[in-house]
């Protein structure tokens, strides 16, 4: 599929969105920051992308994610867990960076710090009903088949 992008940081016209791999599922997104910006313990801060993205398709969104080098081993994740970018979105790409570590991480400029993943979305419509066809699982949930 092809998505328009405007390049709000022109710093991002040399590195423009791209899988890494053939088989990646996730585009690197790298922050644009005008100088380092250091995350104290526990402190989470919208750092631009510097880019923008129109999907346009209600059939698709895009998520963010934290990578798993940058969220294991230094603790930089993401203040929202997972972002959702809807697909009629126009403005600023924006990642919430969040130190979950217990000491200070450093994002430099330009660091590769977050990734996304555009994915189908499928619009549902609701239809109340008084009972559901059984199904196997039925109401049970939350542990219901246990650990092993
Ligand atoms: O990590 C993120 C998450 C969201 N967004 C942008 C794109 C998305 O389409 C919009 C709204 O996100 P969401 O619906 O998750 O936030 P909200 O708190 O419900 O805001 P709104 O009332 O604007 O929908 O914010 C980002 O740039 N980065
Ligand atoms: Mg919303």
């Amino acid at each position: 599929m092809q998505v328009e992008l405007k390049v709000l940081d022109a710093r991002m016209k040399d590195c423009l969105p791209a899988y890494g791999t053939p088989g990646s599922a996730g585009i690197d997104l790298r922050a644009a920051l005008e100088q380092p910006l250091t995350l104290q313990p526990g402190q989470a801060e919208l750092v631009p992308t510097g880019l923008s993205m129109h999907l346009a398709d209600p059939n698709y969104c895009a998520t963010i994610l934290p990578r798993s080098g940058l969220g294991h081993k230094k603790g930089l994740v993401l203040g929202n867990l997972v972002g959702l970018i809807d697909s009629d979105y126009q403005g600023p790409l924006m990642v919430s960076a969040w130190n979950r570590s217990s000491v200070p991480v450093v994002i430099e400029p330009m660091e590769r710090i977050a990734q996304m993943v555009i994915l189908p979305v499928a619009h549902a419509t609701f239809k109340l009903v008084d009972e559901f066809a059984p199904s196997q699982r039925g109401e049970g949930g939350f542990g219901s088949t246990g650990t092993r």
